[in-house]
């Protein structure tokens, strides 16, 4: 630090201590230089230097009249420290608390000199107007009805805010109907007037700006979106997320917590976590954008039961979650993927995705490996059966984990090891299995057991896949390919009276909606869009102690 250039430096007053305050180019510093009358004589400097970076400073301003009001309401205390140094500006930045949560919080110098207290302000902010990642003027969309029902408020209450002090302008629009938001920004919204979206709400709200953004950009582009290897354009507008949804599984993977006061300083200070996208088609039609569960079988049962039951609002998922494990019902298909190359790591092997993570640097988005790829002259004949491996069998589950799926249900996720932007998918295929069996599967979700050791588990990073349900005709009377199962513990026949397994289909959960087609084809797109955020951070940034 002492080796850096100072950009300025002062002798302040901070909450009665007397403190040496120095600038550097990407650091702001302070240390208390004691009065040691207590100890020795002389001036001596304490060995605690806190620091804060430039780019965790979310604002400074001059903190007018606080000394004057002192002064107005205890004249008597015109000896005081705080009225030797009546100017005084606050710096307002981010704190890290508990585990990756964030908070605003301030100091404040007080000095002497009128003018060395302006020349603090004026050259604290110099230092922030050359960070260029971020943003000025927002869209915000407030759904008021997820999760809780508490989303204005908590726009209200912790973010606006936040925002207003760090000077960033707002255009908010409070949603009156379901996919009211997609729809203004596919067709209305001036996108070049803000530098990001926002998002106040859970999954199925990240879900309309994700599809209006996205198809926004496609369409202004000439981009067909129901080409299956359609060259996507990524979004260079960055998306927000404050959560105020049931699950917020996409908030809480990406950050490592759900705090609406968290999500709003990772935007304030510009950040930036790239995201793959999987494109859904049926028969060559487009139908959605997942970015991060696609489950068929007992996550899409849940969701079809949870949503008649919208009114328990977040406890619908534990009560469908719990009806559908007891149904235990499973489903005939063919599951055909594409692996991923080996450079991208295994679903299995422990390297979980964190803030600046290798693996994802390395990637580049679907674009730039199109152009590569064209540049080359070998594109590869993905539409082939070529590389590609086909899987028969009976599934009580088949999930797509395109990132961990992290949430407060199941802290490690869905696939623990999945990476935000690798180009790939983890899919998780879960083979009929006793109801016992498939309960442990389920709990090892929630504890530090591996979820894929099991013996009808098995898990394989992709970059594209298709599911086909076996038509009732066409299926076979038995499985062949199945390993035996193991007896059933707690048999609940009655639930399955009517259970046929020949016939029954189950849906598709796309990130917490229902898509109307089972036969599906899935590509990842790498990286196509950018969210406020910087994926979760290995380790607390301690205070520095020289
Ligand atoms: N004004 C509105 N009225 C009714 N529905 C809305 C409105 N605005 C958005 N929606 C819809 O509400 C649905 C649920 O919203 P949201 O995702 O915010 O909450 P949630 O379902 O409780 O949370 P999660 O998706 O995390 O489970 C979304 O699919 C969205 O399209
Ligand atoms: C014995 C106890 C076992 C408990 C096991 C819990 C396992 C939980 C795994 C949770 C995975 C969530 C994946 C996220 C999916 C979201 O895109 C989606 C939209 O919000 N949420 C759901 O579909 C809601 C899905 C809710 C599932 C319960
Ligand atoms: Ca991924």
């Amino acid at each position: 630090m002492e080796n850096q250039d100072k950009i300025i430096c002062s002798e302040l007053f901070q909450k009665q201590r007397k403190v040496e305050v120095v600038l550097y180019p990407a650091v702001l510093a302070w240390k208390e230089i004691e009065k040691s009358s207590k100890r020795s004589s002389g001036t001596s400097e304490s060995e605690h230097v806190q620091t804060v970076k430039v780019c965790e400073i979310v604002a400074v301003h001059k903190t007018e009249d606080e000394a004057d009001a002192q002064l107005r309401s205890h004249p008597k205390r015109i000896n005081q420290p705080s009225q030797q140094y009546p100017h005084a500006f606050t710096v307002s930045y981010v704190r890290r608390t508990r585990q990756h949560l964030w908070r605003c919080a301030d100091v404040t110098f007080h000095c002497a000199d009128q003018q060395i207290c302006e020349q603090w302000v004026q050259v604290i902010n110099e230092q922030l107007s050359l960070l260029t990642n971020r943003p000025k003027n927002l869209l915000v969309y407030i759904n008021p009805y997820g999760g809780k029902r508490r989303g204005e408020r908590i726009y209200e209450q912790k973010v606006a805010p936040v925002f207003r002090r760090a000077g960033i302008f707002t255009d908010v629009i409070v949603t009156e109907r379901a996919n009211h938001a997609r729809d203004h920004l596919k067709m209305e919204a001036n996108l070049d007037d803000y530098d990001g979206v926002v998002c106040v709400g859970g999954d199925g709200m990240f879900s309309e700006i994700l599809h209006g953004l996205v198809t926004r950009i496609q369409t202004d582009h000439g981009v067909d979106q129901n080409q299956p290897d359609a060259e996507l354009v990524p979004c260079s507008l960055r998306i927000g997320i404050i959560p105020a949804g049931s699950t917020d599984c996409i908030c809480f993977a990406t950050q490592g917590t759900n705090d609406p006061v968290t999500s709003a300083l990772h935007i304030v200070v510009g950040d930036s976590q790239p995201m793959d996208v999987c494109s859904v088609h049926h028969n060559g039609v487009f139908l959605k954008y997942s970015v991060s569960l696609l489950g068929y079988g007992f996550y899409g049962d849940v969701l079809t039961d949870s949503e008649r039951n919208r009114w328990l609002g977040p406890a619908r998922y534990d009560l469908s979650g719990f009806k559908t494990f007891l149904s235990h019902n499973y489903y005939g298909g063919t599951v055909s993927f594409l692996p991923a190359d080996d450079n991208v790591g295994h679903p299995r092997d422990k390297l979980q995705c964190r803030s600046g993570c290798r693996i994802c640097q390395h990637k580049h988005s679907s674009k730039d490996e199109h152009d590569e790829a064209s540049e080359e002259k070998e594109k590869p004949a993905e539409d082939s059966d070529r590389g590609w491996s086909v899987i028969h069998g009976k599934f009580i589950a088949i999930n797509s984990a395109s990132m961990s799926c992290a949430c407060p249900r199941s802290p490690k996720g869905l696939s623990p090891s999945a990476h935000l932007a690798d180009g790939t998918t983890d899919l998780i295929l879960v083979r009929k299995c006793s109801r016992l069996d498939f309960f442990r599967h389920l709990l090892r979700h929630t504890n530090n057991d591996d979820q894929f050791d099991h013996w009808f588990v098995e898990v394989h990073r992709v970059r594209k896949f298709r599911f086909q349900p076996w038509h009732p005709d066409l299926a076979p009377l038995e499985d062949a390919s199945e390993h035996p199962e193991s007896p059933d513990l707690s048999p609940i026949s009655s639930l399955q009276e009517t259970y046929d397994d020949r016939t029954a289909e189950s849906s598709w959960n796309c990130d917490g909606e229902i898509l109307h087609h089972t036969a599906i084809q899935v590509s990842v797109q790498c990286q196509l869009i950018r969210l406020f955020a910087r994926g979760i951070e290995e380790q607390q940034d301690a205070e520095v102690a020289v």
